[in-house]
């Protein structure tokens, strides 16, 4: 059941009764005229292949409160999409798969790279993206909610609990961030997450000083969770990286866009498993290697728009920090472990440290050397400045890829 603890910076939304999803759902049904929802899923083709997906296809054949479904699909030929639409033509919203690869969107894409507006790297930050322009340009929706494909512990209930705080149109709240306890297989996951973002966070306290911004990050229970919601006026004034400083991104813009008060977290899942990426010892263009040099460099990115003066001595002292304060979480940690009953592999943890401490000099050396790389993604409101009809093309190219393949 957990605890009702509020960190006093944003709001944490419990699951305190363990509310039957049913009620939740008639609560939502009646929201539905007030605020619309629509739900986003980022997509690999190759997920189609995989049990989680199937299941959450299985699990939204049942919601009955979304208007809209909106898939974005990467790496697939025309056979997969074909495929694709034929895979989520069960479900009972209005469901639209954006093709990224396909000719339209292609040349969509090609049209904003002319004007520099093209996301610069492929990958989720830029299929959510391309999925939050169409969400825009459809208007369908006055909420939205965002998850990725690969959760194999899914139920309706995450997606019933992830959007109600943006959807009753009795709360004020502008975004919310999904929390969950990463725990499978007897064992603690979640790597990236207890063991870089967290410690770094208090190393960067430690060394910068106290940051109405590093707080407001430390408040996040899980800031890596790819679960959010939003209302989609959110949208328009975005930026985010198009690498995996996405999650990190989302959450600094908010805190720039937004009052505390109006952001909040909320519990969505007793137990959470995903697909687990490989840590990626040896090439650090791959794996939790790149998402934790990717995550360190957003951070270090956003304390700079601060006024954070950053050299190579203060990188190392920052990593000194990391390091020290890491290890003491692993500790913390093993007893949490040991508490629960779950297995814990100390020197697996340790490894993983060393490395992501590696990233951290890695991502500030990175950092120094390229004072000009910004890898964010302009927001819709200045796409819009620069082709105006632009929101009218991508709903188009969508509508015709849907008929055209169907
Ligand atoms: O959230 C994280 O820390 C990363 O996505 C890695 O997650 P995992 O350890 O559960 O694979």
């Amino acid at each position: 059941m957990g605890d009702f603890y509020q960190n006093g910076i944003i709001t944490t939304l419990h699951n305190l009764c363990r509310r039957p999803v049913e009620e939740l759902e008639a609560e939502l049904m009646s929201f539905r005229k007030a605020r619309p929802m629509s739900l986003v899923l980022p997509s690999l083709y190759s997920e189609l292949e995989g049990p989680a997906l199937k299941n959450i296809v299985k699990e939204l054949a049942k919601v009955p409160y979304l208007e809209q479904i909106v898939i974005g699909l990467d790496r697939a030929d025309e056979q997969e999409y074909r495929h694709a639409l034929e895979y989520f033509s069960g479900l009972p919203q209005h469901v639209r798969v954006l093709w990224n690869d396909g000719p339209r969107l292609r040349a969509l894409d090609l049209q904003l790279r002319e004007q520099n507006l093209a996301p610069t790297e492929m990958g989720k930050g830029r299929n959510v993206w391309y999925c939050f322009g169409y969400v825009l340009a459809s208007g369908m929706s006055k909420s939205v909610a965002l998850h990725d494909c690969d959760i194999l512990t899914y139920s309706r209930d995450l997606v019933a609990r992830l959007i109600y705080p943006v959807a009753n149109p009795n709360f004020n709240y502008m975004f919310c961030k999904g929390y969950y306890a990463r725990v499978a297989d007897s064992k603690m996951n979640g790597r990236v997450s207890r063991l870089l973002v967290t410690p770094l966070i208090r190393a960067l306290k430690k060394v910068c000083g106290p940051s109405d911004f590093l707080d407001y990050l430390d408040s996040y229970r899980y800031p890596l969770a790819g679960e959010f919601s939003f209302r989609t006026d959110v949208i328009n004034d975005l930026r985010i990286p198009s690498d995996w400083g996405l999650e990190v991104g989302v959450l600094s813009e908010m805190k720039r866009n937004y009052a505390t008060n109006r952001l909040c977290q909320v519990d969505i899942a007793d137990t959470y498993d995903h697909k687990h990426q490989e840590l990626s010892p040896e090439d650090a263009s791959r794996g939790l290697s790149k998402m934790s040099t990717d995550i360190s460099k957003a951070l270090f990115r956003k304390l700079a728009t601060n006024g954070e003066i950053f050299s190579n001595e203060k990188f190392r002292t920052i990593k000194a920090a990391y390091f020290r304060i890491a290890l003491d979480f692993v500790e913390t940690y093993q007893s949490d472990a040991v508490i629960n009953g779950l297995n814990f592999d100390r020197h697996k943890e340790e490894k993983a440290v060393e490395l992501f401490a590696q990233n951290v000099m890695r991502a500030g050396a990175y950092f120094l050397d390229n004072p000009m790389d910004t890898p964010f993604i302009p927001s819709w409101n200045r796409v819009t400045s620069a082709i105006p009809d632009i929101k009218e093309q991508l709903l188009d190219a969508v509508e015709l890829d849907n008929e055209e393949y169907r």
